[in-house]
């Protein structure tokens, strides 16, 4: 059986380069690599059709073909959209260049694959335009939907054409419910994502969230990066820069206080904001720990940031700006970190001191980072809003604590009541790695996928026959009507 997963964002390589370094290049990569391995190790022919780019700034994905060490796995980068890199909200217009692109690659190589998996609106929409004209089925796996990050971003009447302008969410819904009509089966990570993030009022005209087209899949954790206590050399390098950053951030007298370390992607969603106020407000917390935030690529956020892209730039400017009327320094460290392996090595070094993981984001539609932590032995503390509230409460079992993300107060005493009792502190370490032993792995993760496959194989495509806005084929501009339909359809709910 081949499989394609088309996923045209961001980028893939064998050193996993940029992950988390840019907004494009985070969770969804990781997804998408770890299940293609998983499913090839199964003896799934698996390529991961991804986008062409000849630019000085992103050098590692100018070759059409690569392949992952070790793995049949390969790599399929389509020229498409012109040479340069352009951020996801911009490939809306050029995905109908990248179908046209894998239809001639596959025609002329080996002929079309069996099936394939599509990642985000992008990769749905492109997977409806190959199939209207190849009858190929899909599966949609949505990662992020547009209608939560909407309402998360607070979009209103006033704002909307602010966010229309730079996030295009008009063209992402359009294209997310194209994506959702077609497919012929929808994997999710969680029932909370199939009732509450499908269940948003702008996909029903297109989703039934009872329909047996879902199929839950949870993700899972590379534990042989993600494991508790380890022996190798990689402990030794993040350790030593660890004490570095702590003798340069923190002051004299608190260097001996555990951290709570946030490391996701600078992203508004992922509102690292209320956690640093939450440090700013509350002296309960200021006195159990001082606060660590991951940021890959910056050394010295104290000394600059300027090579930061914009956007990223503002949230660390109101980081900043919280910290200094806050009076948080000497209490808040930043520590850059290249890769999966150094976030593992840190997240077991803030283990060993005793320590915790929190995310406190707006909206987090499953959250890879807090099982990763969690099964390096870290306590997790992150927001009830989206995956982990089913991640990290089965019945009355808890396997971490669930904050409102918008409530300091709430988060200040989730954190304290970890890191003052040493047996919660242990309670949770335990349940976190039991949970993602239990639950959370890859092969699973390839699995639920197989089954999935063989079964639209074998009954047949459950795909409706939704046409296609000629937009999308760059036959047409996208409609102002367009545009005013979604706006006046997304603030009536
Ligand atoms: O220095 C770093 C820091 C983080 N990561 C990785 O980046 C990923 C972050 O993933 P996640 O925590 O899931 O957040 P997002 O990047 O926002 O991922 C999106 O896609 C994921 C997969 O569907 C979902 O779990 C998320 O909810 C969704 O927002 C994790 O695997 C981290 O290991 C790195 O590789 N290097
Ligand atoms: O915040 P948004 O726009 O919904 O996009 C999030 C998507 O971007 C990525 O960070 C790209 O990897 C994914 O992890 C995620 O699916």
């Amino acid at each position: 059986m081949k499989v394609l997963f088309l996923n045209p964002q961001g980028n893939f390589d064998d050193k996993d380069s940029h992950w988390t370094q840019h907004p494009d290049f985070g969770g969804q990569l990781v997804y998408v690599k770890e299940t293609a391995l998983a499913m090839a190790k199964k003896g799934v022919k698996v390529d991961i059709v991804t986008r062409l780019i000849e630019d000085e700034g992103w050098k590692e994905f100018a070759d059409e073909i690569e392949h992952y060490q070790g793995s049949d796995v390969r790599i399929v980068r389509i020229p498409f959209g012109g040479k340069k890199f352009l951020r996801k909200e911009l490939l809306w217009p050029h995905l109908y260049e990248y179908v046209k692109g894998i239809q001639s690659f596959y025609k002329k190589a080996q002929g079309y694959p069996d099936f394939i998996t599509s990642h985000y609106g992008d990769g749905g929409l492109a997977a409806a335009m190959f199939r209207e004209e190849k009858k190929v089925p899909y599966s949609f796996t949505a990662h992020s939907l547009g209608a939560q990050k909407m309402q998360k971003l607070r979009i209103n009447k006033e704002n909307f054409q602010y966010y229309e302008e730079r996030l295009h969410f008009s063209k992402r819904i359009t294209a997310e419910k194209i994506a959702m009509a077609n497919a012929s089966t929808y994997i999710v990570s969680t029932r909370q994502e199939q009732i509450e993030q499908y269940g948003h009022p702008l996909y029903q005209d297109v989703v039934h969230i009872h329909s047996s087209k879902f199929k839950v899949v949870p993700p899972g954790v590379n534990t042989k990066i993600f494991q508790p206590k380890t022996e190798n050399q990689q402990e030794d390098a993040v350790k030593e820069r660890l004490k570095k950053v702590i003798q340069r951030d923190i002051a004299e007298e608190r260097k001996k206080l555990p951290f709570v370390i946030a490391s996701s992607r600078l992203d508004k969603k992922k509102n690292h904001l209320t956690l640093v106020n939450a440090f700013g407000k509350k002296i309960n917390l200021r006195k159990k720990a001082n606060l660590l935030i991951v940021i890959g690529g910056v050394e010295n956020p104290y000394h600059d940031y300027s090579k930061l892209k914009e956007e990223e730039q503002k949230i660390l400017d109101e980081i900043m700006n919280s910290i200094k009327i806050n009076q948080l320094k000497g209490k808040v460290a930043f520590i850059s970190l290249n890769n999966q392996k150094e976030l593992a090595a840190c997240y077991r070094q803030v283990a060993e001191k005793g320590g915790l993981f929190s995310l406190t984001a707006l909206f987090e539609p499953f959250g890879l980072a807090p099982i990763e932590a969690m099964a390096c032995g870290l306590p997790v503390v992150v927001t009830k809003n989206g995956g982990p509230l089913e991640v990290l409460k089965e019945g009355d079992t808890s396997y971490g604590l669930l904050v409102d993300p918008e409530d300091e107060e709430d988060i200040a005493e989730k954190i304290t009541a970890v890191l003052s009792n040493k047996e919660r502190w242990q309670y949770y370490q335990k349940q976190g790695i039991l949970r993602v032993r239990e639950k959370y792995t890859w092969e699973r993760t390839a699995e639920g996928y197989i089954a999935s496959i063989e079964e639209i194989l074998k009954t047949g495509d459950k795909g409706e026959n939704r046409g296609i806005p000629s937009y999308y084929k760059g036959y047409s501009h996208f409609l102002e009507k367009d545009v005013q339909q979604m706006k006046e359809a997304y603030l009536s709910t």
